[in-house]
């Protein structure tokens, strides 16, 4: 007999308080060693249609609905006797005739009209013109079509969660892109089908269930979205990428992946890595849960930052830590190479060509910075001024060296050295996570320290999401990843309301330096939820006044203060935060100094440190005119094109801040939707990025 469990479970089980969700779990795996076991009291739902629903007895009040047939027995829904009842009582589960996947139809309520019926206010439905047999070709239940076609466009977003997942994304697609998914052709088996398989999982023994159902909110675990499935398990014969807009899962993709190659060969050897160590953190612990109990398969997958790994490898080569010079270091370096060179030099673009030419490239001498690439700098900079400018880099270069010291990217470049000659390479596979932030030494080195063979490299990158790097060109540096590159499209963080919002920072199509274009549009969310807020202060004060009565309210609603995040574009304008804080009453937390656990304080930090982080409200302030852009940023710029750069390169940081809310600890809590989860964006003067207040 097959032993399944359904997503319907696990979300159930994460609403129930914890001694119930032990006896739960008790039951379950009573159930998975003899489901016919006499004790477990199995009772038939004589009120539902589907006669293959059961009720198993946990304790006085609690019920779990399995749905049992001669092959099968599959953990369906679990709560409160009475409930549990009702929810049965107006489900099936079936094989859709059209898609061939098994899907859980929830019954409408039968009524005269249709159940959501279009507002005036709320324009055409969408969905009017589609036909039976079109509606009936994405997966959506033959008796709810009337009500597809009736629903206005906000009506649709609370008709959505009540239809299978893959009817509700393909309308919504539909809704935003006039385009119409074409499903895929249906295997024999129904459960086999792609979207059988976003929500049941055949559970092979106790330890498998036991993984389940130790953190039942960590669905992404559990039942991946197909187009995260096909990425995880897809071979590529060469480097590989996956995009998507903030929040579509692609993370979780890369930890999939990173254990399926781990678990796929005793040899394997992968290294898993992103920026931060707090992000590297994050990324070890999702491992963990999924690899389990299995010792063999944690030690072939190292997690680690760039750096970190970076200067293990160094070690290993050479025998010593590299002596990385601090940024004050190389400030004072360069300032006193200036020297060396006739005439005055501006200090901002020194600095700003060393980081993203000189040592980016880790240009050698004056003939190879003649040559240099200089995309993303298209102020021209001409032969001789190139001349002129040469010998303060030299100079610089040689005081850090004289006295032992390098820079990161001398760090990746030298172990790039050491591994680009030899054949035997320290991982067989790398996976990258935050891709879209590789500058040249990074993406030089993953590549010299993996197999070059087949899964040898995978990216995971969302270039709307660019904070540090300037755009090169993969390609050129022997990474090819065109015809490799995917995008996801469920966001499964956000909102509708906070993605559609937080979308309008950028465009809808990005394209990196290669051609590969990272489609945003078309883009949906799972659930619904508040409108984010933004509002124009007339000064600081009243700013403080207005976040710290949404910090309030959050708080009030049930939020925790770790919960929260309070963003502003640089660590200079923190102070704003910190006094926004404690006017709530509550205590602040940097983000710098936070590790990789939130604590019981309402963290705060620049833009740059919200990446790959989650919160359930936030607030982005201090968006003053000279602040978002930075001026200094604007004064720098030697033409009109790189002026559009910084425009851009400014919205990016924003648009990651806007993406950190989301409804992950609701979902642990059960709370449901009505806490308005969001992000709340703080303007002192008119707003200079134009559409966000739109
Ligand atoms: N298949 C899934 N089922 C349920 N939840 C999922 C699934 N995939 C992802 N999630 C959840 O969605 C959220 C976003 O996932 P993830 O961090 O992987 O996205 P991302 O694309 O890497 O985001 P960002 O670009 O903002 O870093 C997380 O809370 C994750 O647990």
């Amino acid at each position: 007999m097959e032993f399944r469990i359904a997503d319907t479970f696990t979300d159930s089980l994460a609403r129930l308080p914890a001694p119930d969700q032990k006896a739960v779990k008790t039951s379950a795996f009573d159930l998975q060693t003899n489901p016919q076991n006499p004790g477990l009291q199995l009772h038939r739902i004589e009120n539902s249609k589907d006669r293959n629903f059961w009720s198993v007895r946990v304790n006085r009040d609690i019920r779990i609905i399995v749905h049992k047939t001669e092959a099968s027995m599959l953990l369906a829904y679990v709560d409160h006797h009475d409930r549990a009842y009702a929810w049965a009582e107006r489900r099936r589960i079936e094989a859709h005739p059209k898609t061939g996947a098994v899907q859980i139809v929830e019954a409408p309520e039968r009524r005269e009209l249709p159940l959501f019926t279009p507002r005036e206010s709320a324009g055409a439905p969408p969905f009017a013109k589609l036909s039976d047999d079109e509606l009936l070709s994405i997966g959506a239940p033959a008796d709810w079509l009337a009500d597809i076609r009736a629903a206005s466009e906000d009506g649709f977003l609370e008709l959505a969660p009540r239809l299978p997942a893959e009817a509700a994304e393909a309308l919504l697609q539909y809704a935003t892109t006039g385009l119409l998914a074409r499903p895929a052709p249906a295997p024999a088996d129904p459960y086999a089908h792609p979207d059988a398989l976003r929500r049941f999982r055949v559970v092979e023994n106790i330890e498998e269930l036991a993984q389940a159902l130790d953190a039942p909110w960590d669905k992404w675990a559990v039942f991946l979205h197909p187009s995260q499935r096909d990425l995880v398990e897809r071979n590529y014969s060469g480097p590989a990428h996956v995009a998507g807009s903030a929040g579509t899962g692609k993370s979780v993709v890369a930890v999939h992946r990173a254990v399926r190659l781990a678990r796929a060969s005793v040899q394997a050897r992968v290294l898993l890595a992103t920026f931060s160590d707090p992000l590297a953190a994050a990324l070890e612990r999702k491992v963990r849960l999924l690899a389990g109990a299995d010792s063999g398969l944690l030690s072939r997958i190292l997690v680690a930052s760039l750096p970190v790994i970076a200067a293990e490898l160094f070690e290993l080569a050479y025998g010593h830590r590299p002596h990385v010079a601090t940024p004050d270091r190389l400030a004072r370096a360069l300032e006193k190479a200036t020297d060396a060179a006739e005439g005055p030099v501006n200090a901002n673009f020194l600095r700003s060509e060393w980081t993203h030419v000189v040592d980016a490239w880790q240009v050698e001498d004056c003939a190879a910075y003649l040559a240099v690439p200089r995309l993303g700098r298209k102020n021209r900079l001409g032969s001789k001024q190139r001349e002129r400018l040469w010998p303060i880099f030299a100079a610089a270069r040689e005081s850090l060296e004289t006295r032992g010291f390098t820079t990161w990217p001398g760090v990746f470049s030298t172990v790039t050295r050491h591994y680009a000659e030899r054949t035997e390479k320290p991982f067989t596979h790398v996976v990258i996570d935050e891709a879209q932030d590789l500058g040249v030494p990074e993406l030089r080195f993953v590549a010299a320290v993996a197999n070059a063979s087949e899964n040898g490299l995978f990216f995971a990158g969302d270039l709307g999401q660019r904070i540090f790097q300037r755009p090169f060109s993969w390609g050129a540096l022997g990474v090819d990843i065109r015809g490799r590159s995917s995008c996801l499209k469920v966001n499964y963080r956000t909102s509708h309301q906070i993605r559609r919002a937080a979308d309008r920072l950028l465009p809808k199509e990005i394209r990196d330096v290669d051609g590969v274009a990272e489609a945003r549009g078309g883009t949906v969310s799972v659930f619904n939820g508040a409108e984010p807020r933004v509002l124009v202060a007339p000064d600081a004060a009243a700013e403080i006044d207005a976040v710290a009565a949404f910090l309030m309210e959050a708080l009030a609603s049930g939020v925790d203060a770790s919960e929260i995040g309070v963003f502003t574009r640089r660590p200079e304008e923190l102070s704003r935060a910190q006094a926004t804080v404690a006017a709530a009453g509550r205590e602040p937390m940097e983000l710098s100094e936070r590790g990789d656990e939130a604590g019981v304080r309402i963290s705060i930090g620049g833009v740059h440190l919200a990446k790959g982080l989650e919160f359930k409200a936030v607030a982005a302030m201090a968006c003053d005119e000279e602040i978002l852009p930075v001026q200094s940023r604007i004064d720098s710029v030697a033409d009109e094109v790189e002026l559009e750069g910084v425009y851009e390169t400014e919205r990016q940081p924003f648009y990651v801040a806007a993406t950190r809310a989301g409804s992950a600890a609701d979902q642990r809590r059960g709370a449901g939707l009505g806490i308005p989860a969001g992000f709340y964006m703080i303007i002192t003067t008119p707003d200079p990025l134009g559409p966000t207040t739109a």
